[in-house]
């Protein structure tokens, strides 16, 4: 088994009167990609917060091994765009940066022609490699990266997820992202982790895709695999804010609470 970075344990996170998670159980590993999926508003970021130390649990804890080293990508770049910053500079202002690895990391996502380009005249795809350059830099044992491909088209969203899983082999980092694309995402990870309000099912892409209650919650009967769109047929009840109402999930063979 491959070292441990960090743990999540038996996380609950409440907000007010919103139980928005509860008992969310999650190892990450060296060199292992861990994808997050759900629903809108499942608390997917706000898990990710959680690891990150930004969010404080309401129950749980969350464990960071002496290894662990965390490089984050955020869901956005947030830079006013009247503001005159180049790559090389944006990359520069990395906290203990060293200014003689910005080219390798950049050649590393593919943007070394951008060095001096600036920043917000970036396309979608240049600014998420950018972003997930900057995450890079802190010389990272895990990646956390939300949402990595927003703004993306698919095949830029394939070369993606391809990037980081080829950085992820070269680095033997772990990776833990959130993702919305099923499909594109199942062929670049070790570990679907399916929440809506709990852990509805995770494990790999293959025991995730039989699993009866990512059919439930993704499936489309009859769809080919191809064709597989972000689809939430699911179990539980919600109340008009989108909270699962307690009383009417029904726990049954479906649940899978303390997987993972
Ligand atoms: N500090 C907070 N106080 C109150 N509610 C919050 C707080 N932070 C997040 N929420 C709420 O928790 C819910 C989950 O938000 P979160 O951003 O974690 O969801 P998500 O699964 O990442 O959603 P999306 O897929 O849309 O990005 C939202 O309804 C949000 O408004």
């Amino acid at each position: 088994m491959s070292t441990r970075l960090a743990e999540l344990q038996e996380i609950g996170i409440r907000f007010g009167d919103r139980q928005l998670l509860s008992n969310i159980n999650i190892t990450l590993h060296q060199g292992e990609i861990v994808t997050l999926i759900g629903p809108n508003g499942s608390g997917k970021s706000t898990l990710i917060r959680t690891l990150l130390g930004l969010q404080e649990p309401t129950s749980g804890k969350v464990i960071r091994h002496n290894t662990l080293r965390i490089g984050y990508m955020p869901q956005k770049l947030h830079i006013d765009p009247t503001l005159p910053l180049t790559v090389k500079h944006f990359l520069g202002l990395v906290r203990g940066v060293n200014k003689k690895d910005i080219r390798p990391t950049l050649n590393k996502v593919g943007i070394p022609h951008l060095e001096n380009s600036q920043v917000h005249v970036l396309s979608g795809g240049e600014t998420q490699r950018l972003l997930l350059a900057r995450a890079l830099l802190n010389r990272p044992t895990l990646l956390v990266l939300d949402e990595p491909v927003q703004g993306v088209d698919v095949s830029g969203q394939v070369e993606i997820y391809n990037l980081i899983n080829t950085i992820r082999q070269e680095l033997n980092c772990g990776v833990f992202m959130i993702s919305h694309d099923l499909h594109l995402v199942m062929a670049q990870t070790d570990t679907v982790v399916c929440i809506n309000q709990h852990v509805c099912c995770s494990g790999s892409p293959q025991h995730v895709k039989g699993h009866p209650a990512y059919k439930a919650l993704f499936g489309i009967p009859g769809a080919d695999e191809s064709l597989a769109i972000y689809s939430h047929q699911h179990d539980h009840v919600h109340d008009d804010s989108g909270e699962v109402v307690e009383e009417g999930h029904v726990h049954g063979p479906n649940c899978n609470h303390h997987a993972h």
